[in-house]
């Protein structure tokens, strides 16, 4: 069994975009601007959003934090979206989900401009992805086939299967696994809550994907002997034991679970350190799409 280090190769991909940023530098050429809006005080967005500005300061991105209370509403979202849209100096945005109840979040998604829309979630950027052509693509998922590229593991002929169908993990990472590209070229099942016989239908799976944030949900008889596991979740579950008074838990029961893998994501420092790095790569990326 082979852990896949998240946290080490997206470091690595922080570097190569450290040494891109640093030729554009002596070219003369604009340095990539992130911007992210920030909508209330929940814990996890704080960290995720805090962890993109780090990451941005460390490669060597301008980075723009603007911060909103839970209070703001839709159309004073709204405003703020269209006015980073027509902002020249900033290349790429993203808004921190989850929203507030009362805004609506698609709303808000289709107001961002796709060319700026550095998350891949406009239908705009989802479409290009379905047709492989050139955009933006949601930052999970590419962090997903990026590790599984990095970790040269064989997907093609692969049967997968993906547990829950987010519209910014699940879905997109089906559509990415089935596409005619490598990694890709599997045979891809998407299982959600009305799936029939999911047990069995996730221990014949050659690569798995759990993405239901349900707390050690895949259990050891749900894992095929050899599997590719990659470990989505990332659930806050109180524990009094730790300072910040909660562990982090993934979809997958790690610890009986690992032995009988191929490969496996562990949580945390698996995907979610990928979700940061792909989105600083869109960022970078951003630039090229824009002719910058
Ligand atoms: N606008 C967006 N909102 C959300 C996205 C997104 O891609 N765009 N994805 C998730 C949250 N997310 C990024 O925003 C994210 C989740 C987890 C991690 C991460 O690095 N997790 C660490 C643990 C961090 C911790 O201590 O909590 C790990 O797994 O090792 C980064 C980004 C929903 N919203």
């Amino acid at each position: 069994m082979q852990i896949i280090n998240g946290k080490e190769t997206a470091l690595e991909i922080r570097k190569e975009l450290a040494q891109a940023v640093a030729s554009r530098k002596a070219a003369g050429k604009k340095i990539p601007h992130l911007a992210a809006i920030l909508v209330g005080n929940d814990g996890g967005s704080m960290t995720y959003v805090g962890a993109k500005v780090k990451a941005c300061e460390e490669i060597g991105f301008e980075s723009t934090l603007i911060r909103f209370e839970d209070s703001i509403t839709e159309e004073e979202l709204l405003n703020k979206v269209n006015e980073l849209n027509l902002d020249q100096e900033i290349d790429g945005f993203i808004v921190q989900l989850p929203l507030p109840a009362h805004i609506d979040e698609k709303k808000i998604t289709l107001a961002i401009d796709p060319k700026k829309d550095v998350d891949g979630f406009h239908p705009e950027n989802l479409g290009n992805m379905v047709l492989d052509l050139p955009g933006f693509l949601p930052a999970t998922p590419a962090g997903i086939i990026e590790l599984l590229r990095r970790y040269n593991i064989e997907t093609s002929g692969k049967n997968c299967v993906v547990v829950g169908r987010s519209h910014i993990v699940g879905m997109p990472v089906s559509i990415m696994l089935g596409r005619n590209t490598n990694p890709g070229n599997c045979t891809v099942t998407l299982a959600h809550s009305r799936t029939q016989n999911l047990e069995e239908l996730c221990a014949n799976a050659d690569i798995l994907i759990a993405a239901i944030g349900k707390p050690l949900f895949i259990k050891e008889n749900m894992v095929k002997e050899g599997a590719v596991v990659i470990d989505v979740g990332t659930t806050r579950v109180p524990d009094a034991s730790k300072k910040s008074g909660f562990r982090l838990r993934g979809d997958v029961d790690y610890d009986n679970v690992a032995e009988k893998c191929s490969f496996i994501t562990p949580v945390p420092g698996g995907v979610g350190p990928m979700t940061i790095a792909s989105l600083m790569m869109n960022t970078l990326r951003a630039m090229e799409l824009n002719g910058k």
